[in-house]
Formats: structure tokens, sequence, C-alpha cells
């Protein structure tokens, strides 16, 4: 459905994406992972046209997405999440909601809403603005925004950062029966060891813009390529936990990050 194929960008000196190439298949979960600065978050940018290419393309249901200006994407079926969050913060929670629906038709937009709010158990914030709502709320009304649309792929960046152990877990479960019940395919982009490893159906790990490894979930942590760029370093503090545990703060992980990016070049 969704063929990445020898995408490269380079941003001066650095190949943010040097080649990249792989499928999402209808319905799948996809985990895309690798350390800091891999591109991961720059694919992203440039399956939602936020950046251009320097080379290759990328197809979506045989549809050329490099051509397809950046405002119609949503009308195609693919939405996003942000790492940082892009939510209006003036708007309620009811109307950021509705504000991923706008490119679908009017009809039943208000009643779609609702729905995926008490899908995502947030009607009791519903008419309480954005702002100043906690962090674990905020990223499930992205993910409320992003379903509006009805995608049939959802872009998550980073979608269990800053979540606490028991809502990373109940976040997990989430994304796979929301996937289950509306069929989206969805491109995860997480540090989060646990749950990409338990959710994904399929994993590409990037490093300096290169694809590593592309294969199962069980296969990962026996991977040589991937255990020496990135799993193996898990004790440096900046590196994902290699077990199922998430005892690892997020912000200490974050802050580790630049600094450690920084080493590895
Ligand atoms: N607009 C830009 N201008 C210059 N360099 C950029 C730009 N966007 C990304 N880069 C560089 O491209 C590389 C890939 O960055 P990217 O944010 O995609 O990594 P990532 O895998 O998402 O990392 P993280 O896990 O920290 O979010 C980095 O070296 C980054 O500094």
């Amino acid at each position: 459905m969704l063929q990445v194929n020898e995408v490269a960008i380079h941003f001066g000196g650095v190949r943010a994406l040097d080649g990249v190439t792989f499928e999402v298949e209808p319905g799948q979960i996809l985990g895309l992972i690798g350390p800091n600065g891999a591109g991961k978050t720059t694919l992203f940018n440039c399956i939602t046209r936020i950046y251009r290419p320097t080379a290759g393309t990328i197809r979506f249901d045989g549809r050329d997405l490099l051509t397809t200006p950046p405002h119609r994407l949503a009308g195609t079926g693919i939405t996003r999440t942000f790492q940082n969050l892009a939510l209006f913060g003036t708007l309620t929670v009811f109307e950021n909601t509705l504000a991923g629906g706008l490119a679908r038709s009017r009809t039943g937009a208000r009643a779609r809403a609702w729905e995926i709010l008490e899908r995502l158990d947030l009607v009791d914030v519903a008419g309480r603005p954005a702002a100043g709502l906690p962090f674990g709320t905020l990223k499930r009304v992205e993910l409320a925004r992003a379903l509006m649309a009805g995608p049939r792929l959802v872009l998550l960046d980073e979608p269990a950062g800053g979540l606490t152990h028991s809502e990373v877990n109940e976040l997990g479960r989430l994304l796979v029966s929301l996937r289950d019940e509306y069929g989206f395919a969805a491109l995860l982009v997480e540090h989060h060891m646990g749950l990409v490893l338990g959710i994904s159906d399929h994993v590409v790990a990037l490093d300096f813009g290169q694809k590593i490894y592309d294969g199962t979930p069980a296969g990962v942590r026996e991977d040589d390529a991937v255990v020496a760029a990135y799993l193996g370093r898990a004790k440096s503090g900046a590196r994902p936990e290699t077990t199922e545990s998430d005892a690892r703060p997020e912000a200490a992980e974050s802050d580790a990050r630049p600094e450690a990016t920084e080493a590895a070049r």
C-alpha cells in the first residue's frame, strides 16, 4: 500500500536518508526504529510532503505522493501525529478532533468525532481547551484527530514519549484494537522497544539514514547490525531498554539523546 523506494535526502553534508526502501501492507503495523538522528522523523516528513526527497519515489496505493500537494494528503487516506504535539491550544478537545475531519465531507463529522472521543476515553474532557490538559491526554487527542479523517495509513511519531508505564501498556492495547476495528495500517516511530516489538507486525531499522534491518519483530534483538547500532548501547542511557522494562524515564532519555548522537558521530 505504501511503497518507499530508494528515498534519499541530504541537508548540506548530512545524509539524513540514503536510499531507503520498504513497504507497508494494508492493515499492518510497521515499527520504524533506530538511534537518534537515524532519519525516522525525516522519513515521516518526506511521506507527509514537509520535505522533498533529493531522490527516490514514494507511492501510496499506486499514486505518486511526491506530486500530491501536502494539503491533499489527508484526503488520500494518510494522517499523522506529532512527536511534540501540534494541537490547537485554544480549541477544545472536541474541536481539535473535528478539525481532523475537514478533508472529509461534513456529513456525520460531529457524530464521528463523538464516536472517536468515546473510543479514546476523551468524552469527559471534550469541552475543555487543549492547552493545560495532561500530556498523556493530549497524545490521545492527537490520535483522535488523526483518526477523524478515516485514514488508511496513520504515521505515529513517538506516541509513547512522555507516557507513564501503565499509559504505554494501555496505548499498545488501544492501538491494536483501533487497528483491528478501523482497519488502518500504521507506521510507528518509537524508542520504547517493549511497545514496538509488542505490537508491530514488521520492523524496519535505520542508522545514519540507511536501512539496516527489515524483518520480523522477533528477529530484531538477534540482529547484529541493530544490536551494534542501537540496542547494544542501552546501558549508556541514551538507547532503548533491551528488556520489556520501561523503567527508564523518558525525560532523562531525551535529555541524553542529542549528546549521544553527537558522540556517535
Ligand atoms: N531541516 C533540517 N535541516 C538540517 N538537518 C536536518 C533537518 N531535519 C533533519 N536533519 C538532520 O537529519 C538527521 C536525521 O534526523 P531525524 O530527526 O530524522 O532523526 P530521527 O531518527 O527522527 O531522530 P530522533 O529519534 O532523535 O527523533 C539528523 O542528523 C538531523 O540533524
